[in-house]
């Protein structure tokens, strides 16, 4: 038996990767008759055939987790992709994108790409921004900073990827294929080359699949595609923000929203700047948000 984890399912058959290569596999009958539904992801024990390459799949363990966009299951890590210039870091989207991968229980990795053209633009004069990512490190997220141009960054990036499922998120133009091309420089292992071969379902519509990618396996397709933050009530939205945690419960109010109260202590903490005022703010209007959502249900 071959420990593996799914890759994609694709013409009535599954691709498994397991042991540094892919295996074309078939379901075990009792999976057909139950009529399993399989996700990218899924961590699968196969039975090798005596053909090269194919086996069958004999169980499937539970999953840790699973992601709705893209549909992958037992996701360790979001890649969250912003240029550090143009386009300018939309802050707003990735403080959002840190809560929706907390609730995920996916571990956030921060990448800000184009260092090279930043570093470009601060000799011209432009405001120098690696506050922000120090801004960020403070608050305990790992954070790169990368050039998929000049390769700053990117070894470290892939070490990462290693043995973990990944996904990667960020807006239109961040650099995410570019980082991509920039982590599999032609020689890795790509589940194309078996889908291109196979006649059928040339005609069908794409599905999600893992590649593999530095010795672990990325999405294909970018995730976390919307804005609304997780349903949730007030009062949690503060365990958001790990930056908060340090202070949390010394309001005067166990109630405390730290928006208008008095003898608030997140309050304090920002006017000594120990709190991101962009934090701060955020965090004011998700809190709206949620309060608005929370009428809903
Ligand atoms: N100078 C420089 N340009 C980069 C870098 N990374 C990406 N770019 C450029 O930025 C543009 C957008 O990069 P993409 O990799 O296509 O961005 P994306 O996030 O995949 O964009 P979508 O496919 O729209 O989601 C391209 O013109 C890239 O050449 C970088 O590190 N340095
Ligand atoms: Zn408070």
């Amino acid at each position: 038996m071959i420990d593996g984890v799914l890759l994609k399912g694709y013409g009535g058959f599954y691709y498994v990767y397991g042991e540094d290569r892919v295996w074309e596999c078939s379901l075990r009958g009792r999976f057909r008759i139950k009529d399993q539904e399989f996700l990218p992801g899924d961590r699968v024990t196969i039975l090798p055939k005596e053909e090269e390459n194919k086996g069958t799949i004999e169980s499937v363990a539970p999953r840790r987790n699973e992601l709705t966009r893209p549909p992958i299951a037992n996701v360790d890590q979001a890649i969250l992709v912003f240029a550090m210039t143009s386009p300018k870091p939309d802050l707003n989207l990735l403080d959002r994108l840190l809560i929706q991968a907390a609730d995920s229980d996916i571990e956030p990795i921060i990448v800000f790409t184009k260092v090279d053209k930043y570093q470009e633009t601060v000799l011209q004069g432009a405001p120098n921004l690696y506050e922000l990512t120090e801004d960020y490190r403070k608050i305990g997220y790992t954070v790169f900073e990368v050039s998929s141009k000049t390769g700053q960054g990117i070894p470290e990036i892939g070490d990462r990827l290693k043995n973990k499922i990944s996904v990667l998120a960020g807006p239109s133009g961040a650099g995410k294929s570019s980082l991509v091309n920039a982590l599999s420089p032609g020689k890795e292992l790509k589940t194309g080359q078996i889908s291109s071969k196979s006649k059928r379902g040339r005609h069908t519509t794409r599905h999600v699949e893992l590649m593999v990618c530095s010795g672990g396996l990325l999405a294909d397709t970018p995730g976390f595609s919307s804005l609304l933050l997780p349903e949730m009530k007030r009062a949690e939205l503060a365990d958001y923000f790990p930056e908060f945690a340090d202070f949390l419960g010394g309001c005067r109010f166990n109630s405390c929203l730290h928006d208008k109260e008095p003898n608030c202590v997140i309050k304090a903490a920002l006017e000594e700047g120990r709190i991101s005022p962009v934090r701060y703010e955020h965090y004011l209007l998700y809190l709206k948000e949620v309060i608005e959502a929370e009428r809903k249900y």
